[in-house]
């Protein structure tokens, strides 16, 4: 007998989606097929669509250090309200930075107590980091910040430290995740103001980075990831180096997409990121580009900070967006369930994780149990973050998830395992 069936749903898999039970054994799919025999727990999908759940490889929990700003525990709580059934941490805003191995030990026994969901560490690509070290223990890859990250104790990635990291990080098979903002050009701030704020940190800053970036990709072999791409200009330099060999691919968040300068205005602080939201003409290239298929994928960025440092004045306010809850959500409400499945799912292929990212025989059994028939307005209490802040409060969504599955697990503290990659 299977360990359990879920029953009669609409089964979104890399073939279409089918109505079809899905069979589980020891937390793996053994089948997706119309009326599959008893199993030991039985799950009614019938009404609902069974998608793979997400894997946002974009968050930032902030635990061990500054669990009062999110938590592994609230943030996978979240995620895994939202659809998802793995993360990756990156290696900034908890202390210490996950830049060696007893860093990355500390959060890896945080997160095995935590977690709710399976989860991956990035390493940080920082001057001194010790990159070897970080391999041996599994990390994804290496995050550099091309501009200041905001946290003193990460330092930005200096054009040596980012070349040299690449060459390394080539050799030990891993990718490079770049925050791709020019340090100096981003440097000055020019007043209190959202406007003032864009203005610090215009498009050219990200497109030179990204440049840069690619040349050493490009120069070093080095697998090239590039995160929260803001503008369609920014996507255009990762297409057209992707279409000369580059190994190169490239993510953007539900704020880049949903929020204007003018929501900006009006939220205040809880909307504030860098890069900034873009003005019309670069974000309509930008939806262009993603329904064009150039956007690898769609992650949160998660990155809440305490409410003190939200509440005060824009320009002095922390930058970072709390969303995690909402990407899948929001995704459905723009995009067939196919296409918001690919686009919250297919980190895993390009981070090299086995099991994860699609709905066939032999995954891990993680689904995401949504209700495409269900429209909310999203309230402060739906919210599992440390903190009950999201720009999305108050917003329309198009679909509800009901539930998620981590292994044929019910998400709860200590469920989740590490994720490491396969070295190519
Ligand atoms: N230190 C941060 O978490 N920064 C984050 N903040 C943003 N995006 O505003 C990020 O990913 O750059
Ligand atoms: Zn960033
Ligand atoms: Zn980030």
């Amino acid at each position: 007998m299977l360990d359990l069936v879920v029953r009669g749903g609409h089964v979104v898999t890399p073939d279409g989606v089918l109505d079809a039970d899905v069979g589980v054994a020891d937390g793996a799919i053994t089948a997706v097929e119309p009326e599959l025999g008893d199993g030991t727990r039985e799950i009614d999908a019938r009404g609902l669509h069974v998608l793979p759940a997400g894997l946002d490889p974009h968050v930032h929990f902030n635990e061990p250090g500054r669990t009062h700003w999110e938590g592994l525990r609230t943030g996978s709580a979240a995620l895994a309200a939202g659809g998802f059934s793995a993360f990756f941490d990156m290696p900034l805003n908890s202390t210490p930075p996950v830049v060696d191995g007893a860093a990355f030990d500390a959060k890896l026994e945080a997160a095995t107590r935590e977690s709710s969901v399976d989860f991956g560490l990035w390493g940080g690509l920082v001057p001194g980091a010790r990159l070897e070290e970080l391999a041996a223990r599994g990390v994804i890859g290496f995050k550099a910040f091309m501009s200041n990250s905001g946290i003193e104790d990460f330092a930005h990635a200096d054009d040596v430290t980012l070349y040299e990291g690449m060459a390394i990080a080539a050799e030990l098979g891993l990718p490079v995740a770049v925050h791709a903002e020019n340090d100096a050009l981003t440097a000055r701030l020019r007043g209190p103001s959202v406007r003032d704020w864009m203005a610090s940190r215009p498009v050219v800053a990200e497109l030179e980075a990204i440049g840069r970036a690619i040349t050493y990709a490009e120069a070093t072999g080095c697998a090239l990831h590039v995160v929260h791409v803001s503008s369609g200009s920014g996507v255009a330099l990762v297409t057209a180096a992707r279409a000369r060999g580059v190994d190169v691919t490239c993510e953007t968040c539900p704020h880049y997409l949903f929020l204007t300068p003018e929501d900006v205005e009006a939220l205040g602080p809880i909307a504030k990121c860098a890069p900034p939201i873009r003005d019309a003409p670069e974000q309509d290239a930008l939806w262009a580009r993603l329904r064009h298929g150039e956007v690898d994928f769609v992650t949160s960025d998660h990155s809440p900070s305490s409410p003190e440092l939200k509440a005060g004045a824009f320009g002095e306010a922390w930058g970072g967006i709390a969303g995690a809850q909402s990407t899948l959500e929001l995704l459905l409400g723009a995009f067939a369930v196919d296409d918001a499945a690919r686009l919250t799912t297919s980190a895993a292929a390009r981070f090299r994780i086995e099991g994860k990212g699609a709905l066939e025989p032999g995954a891990d059994a993680d689904f995401a149990l949504v209700d495409l028939g269900a429209p909310y307005t999203l309230q402060a209490a739906d919210l599992r973050y440390r903190h009950p802040v999201s720009p999305y409060v108050g917003r329309r969504l198009q679909a509800r998830v009901r539930r998620t599955l981590v292994r044929g697990l019910d998400p709860a503290p200590g469920v989740g395992r590490l994720l490491r990659p396969t070295i190519r």
